[in-house]
C-alpha cells in the first residue's frame, strides 16, 4: 500500500511543486475544489490594489487609453490563446461562459444557414452542464426558424445522430459532473465529415490539459477563467473564432464594443473585422485585469507536465479509495482510462452530499452534484501527492466512522 512517505518522495521529484507557492492556499485545507472555483494566485492581491488605487482612483477615465483597459478582452484573449491552440487575433477574454456560448451557437447557426439552410438540428449531451442546453434551446426558440435541440444519451450516439446531417453540434470537452473526456480532434473531424459546425464548451479542460483548437481544425469554442485558470470568481470567460469563420458569422448581441469603429457612434452596427465582432458592452475591468495573474502563471507551466501530474494524481486517489474504502458503497462514476478522463474524479455515494459536507467540516474540499456525485478537482499547480492521501485518509475515516449521519451534514446550502 502506497504510505504517506512515498508521497512526499513524489512531491520532492515533482517538477511543478515550486508552483504552490504561487498561490495562497488557507493552513489546514485540502482543496480539491479548483474545477469550480481556482484558488487565489498571491499577485492577484496586489493586481487588484493597483487596478482600484491607481488606474481607478487616481488615473479615472484616462485609464481607458492610459492602463489599456479597452484592449485588454483581446490582450488577454491573446495570453490565454496559447492554452487552446488558438493563434493570436482569434480570442477573446469577455462575459460569461453562457454569454459566450450563446454568441457562438448563434454564429454558429449563421453560418450554417448560408451555407446549409435546410440543417435545423443542435446537438448536445442531455449530461451536458444545464447552462448549455438552455443557452441552446433558448437560441433555437428565439430564431424562430424550426430549429431543434437533440440530445445524446451517450457517446455512442453520436454517429447516428450526425447522420441526420445536424447544422451544430456543442459539447463540453470534459463533463462538469462525470469528468469524462471527449476526443476533441476525432469529434471535430467526425462532425465535419458530417457536414457540421462545432462548438466546443472548455470550461472544465482549459488548463487542466494540452488543448489544440487550431490543429483539430474546430469551428468555435468558449470556456472559462475562474477554474483551473484561477481567475477569480465570476472572472470573465473566453471565446474563440477559427480564423476562417473571422469575417463570417454574426453577432447576436452586436453592441458597440464590437463595431468596427466603435467610437464614431454610428446609428448602424458593423462589425469588426475577426473576433472583435463578439465583443458587446463594457466590460467589467476590476475582475478582467486579475484573470492576467492566473493566465501569467498558466503561460509559464508546461501543458504536458500538468497533464501527466493530474493523472497521477488521480491514479494515487483511485488506487488509495481502492485500498481503503472498498467496503463502502462507492462507485467510481468517471472514466479510470487516461485518455478519457478530463481533471476530476466522481464517486457516487447513497449519501453524497452528507460526506461532501462532513469532508469540508475536516478540511477536505470537493463539492456535490445532483443526485448522488462527489466530485474531487485535481489541480497541479497547487496540488500535492501529500493532500491526495491526506484527503483519502479522512474520506476513509468519515466513511468507516459514519460522521457523515450527523444531521448538520444534511442541511443544503443553496450552492452545493
Ligand atoms: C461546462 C460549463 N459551462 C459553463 C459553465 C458556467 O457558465 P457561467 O460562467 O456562465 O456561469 C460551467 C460552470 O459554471 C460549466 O461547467
Ligand atoms: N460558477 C459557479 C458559481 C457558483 C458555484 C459553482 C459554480 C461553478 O462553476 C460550477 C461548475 N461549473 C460545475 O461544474 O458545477
Amino acid at each position: 500500500m502506497t504510505s504517506r512517505e512515498d508521497c512526499d518522495r513524489r512531491d520532492a521529484q515533482d517538477a511543478l511543486a515550486a508552483f504552490r507557492d504561487e498561490f495562497v492556499l488557507p493552513e489546514g485545507v485540502v482543496y480539491l475544489d479548483g474545477n469550480s472555483l481556482g484558488a487565489r494566485p498571491r499577485a492577484a492581491a496586489a493586481r487588484a490594489a493597483q487596478v482600484v488605487e491607481e488606474e481607478w482612483g487616481q488615473d479615472l477615465i484616462g485609464s481607458w487609453n492610459t492602463a489599456g483597459w479597452w484592449e485588454l478582452p483581446g490582450r488577454l484573449g491573446d495570453r490565454l490563446a496559447p492554452l487552446i491552440g488558438g493563434a493570436p487575433g482569434t480570442t477573446l477574454v469577455t462575459d460569461t461562459t453562457t454569454g459566450n456560448l450563446f454568441k457562438a451557437l448563434a454564429a454558429a447557426l449563421s453560418i450554417q444557414a448560408e451555407r446549409a439552410p435546410g440543417r435545423r438540428v443542435i446537438v448536445s449531451e442531455r449530461d451536458n452542464f444545464p447552462t448549455d442546453l438552455y443557452v441552446a434551446a433558448g437560441l433555437a426558440e428565439l430564431l424562430g426558424r424550426g430549429h431543434e435541440l437533440r440530445l445524446l444519451d451517450s457517446p455512442d450516439a453520436l454517429d447516428a445522430a450526425l447522420a441526420d446531417g445536424p447544422a451544430v453540434v456543442t459539447l463540453s470537452h470534459v463533463n462538469y459532473r462525470t469528468g469524462a473526456l471527449w476526443d476533441l480532434a476525432d469529434v471535430t473531424a467526425r462532425v465535419h465529415a458530417a457536414g457540421a459546425l462545432v462548438v466546443w464548451d472548455l470550461a472544465h479542460s482549459v488548463g487542466a490539459l494540452p488543448i489544440d483548437l487550431t490543429g483539430a481544425d474546430a469551428d468555435l469554442a468558449v470556456g472559462c477563467t475562474y477554474k483551473y485558470l484561477n481567475g477569480g470568481p465570476g472572472s470573465p470567460a473566453f471565446l474563440w473564432v477559427h480564423p476562417r469563420h473571422a469575417g463570417s458569422g454574426t453577432s447576436a448581441l452586436p453592441g458597440w464594443w464590437g463595431h468596427a469603429r466603435p467610437f464614431a457612434m454610428e446609428p448602424t452596427f458593423e462589425p469588426a473585422t475577426g473576433v472583435a465582432r463578439f465583443l458587446a458592452g463594457t466590460q467589467p475591468v476590476v475582475s478582467l485585469a486579475l484573470v492576467e495573474c492566473g493566465l501569467e502563471i498558466a503561460a509559464r507551466a508546461d501543458l504536458a507536465a500538468v497533464r501527466a501530474k493530474s493523472l497521477a494524481l488521480g491514479d494515487l486517489f483511485l488506487d488509495l479509495v481502492e485500498q481503503r474504502c472498498g467496503d463502502h458503497p462507492l462507485r467510481l462514476v468517471t472514466p479510470r482510462e487516461h485518455d478519457r478522463r478530463g481533471s476530476h474524479l466522481t464517486l457516487a455515494h447513497p449519501d453524497a452530499y452528507a460526506v461532501v459536507q462532513a469532508l469540508i467540516a475536516r478540511g477536505v474540499v470537493g463539492d456535490y452534484r445532483e443526485p448522488d456525485c462527489m466530485r474531487f478537482g485535481l489541480t497541479p499547480l497547487y496540488l500535492r501527492f501529500v493532500d491526495v492521501w491526506d484527503a483519502v485518509d479522512v474520506l476513509a475515516d468519515v466513511l468507516d466512522s459514519r460522521a457523515y449521519a450527523e444531521p448538520r451534514f444534511r442541511e443544503r446550502s443553496t450552492v452545493t
